[in-house]
């Protein structure tokens, strides 16, 4: 299973330690999202989850920053609506860096297609308390829509499913014909998360 950590915090865990777990659980594409968090916070942790991707040859995202994925020549960046366009982005880091677009429509995808976009974060696939205003829930149904609209129109693109998903979900969700899992949720609230992520990843 192609499986894209997206760090948060808890009680128990920091950001820097939710990107741990993953990676010793076996994930190996981490995305630092730090939304409540100063530039300086953002960059500081950067650093240091960049530093363990390395260690581990994992892909190393960043939510929504782009002039520091740049600076960090991490390997990408992910970009919503409310982001910095995928085009403008496109032409600032070239096209070595993966960009990543938000979509919760087959119109948000093609637009993302025609902007130069490397993979798709759809979703929420359901209710989720990990992000705030969120877009209507999409369920299998919008999936299979969704999949089946970009067959029909030659668009060629990993979509990735994101929002609320459990290990029970996974099955269904990829014989939608997604390419991928993104979650972050259910593994920290798993009593181990980090054999909660190797259990996602071997399943
Ligand atoms: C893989 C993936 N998909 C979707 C998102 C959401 O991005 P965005 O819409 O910009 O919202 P924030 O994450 O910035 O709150 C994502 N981060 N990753
Ligand atoms: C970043 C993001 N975008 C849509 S839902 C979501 C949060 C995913 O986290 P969780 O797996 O905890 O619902
Ligand atoms: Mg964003």
């Amino acid at each position: 299973m192609e499986l894209q950590f997206i760090t948060h915090y808890t009680d128990r865990y920091t950001y820097f330690d939710s990107a741990r777990m993953a990676l010793e659980g076996g994930c190996r594409w981490i995305q630092l999202r730090m939304k409540e968090a100063t530039e300086e916070e953002v960059e500081k942790e950067a650093i240091r989850v960049q530093d363990l991707c390395r260690q581990y040859g994992a892909t190393f995202i960043i939510d929504d920053h782009v002039a520091l994925a740049k600076k960090l020549h991490a390997d990408g960046v992910h970009l919503g609506k409310k982001d910095m366009p995928i085009a403008e982005a496109r032409k600032l880091l070239g096209k070595d860096f993966i960009i990543g677009g938000t979509a919760n429509t087959f119109e948000d995808v093609q637009m993302h297609y025609a902007a130069g976009a490397d993979y798709i974060g759809c979703g929420p696939f359901r209710f989720t308390t990990t992000k705030k205003n969120l877009s209507p829930v999409l369920g299998l149904e919008g999936y299979r829509n969704i999949v089946s609209r970009m067959k029909e129109t030659g668009i060629n693109l990993p979509i990735v499913a994101i929002g609320g998903i459990a290990f029970e979900d996974i099955p269904a969700i990829m014989q939608t014909g997604v390419s991928g899992i993104a979650l972050s949720g259910s593994i920290l609230r798993a009593d181990d998360p980090i054999a909660e992520t190797r259990r996602i990843i071997n399943s």
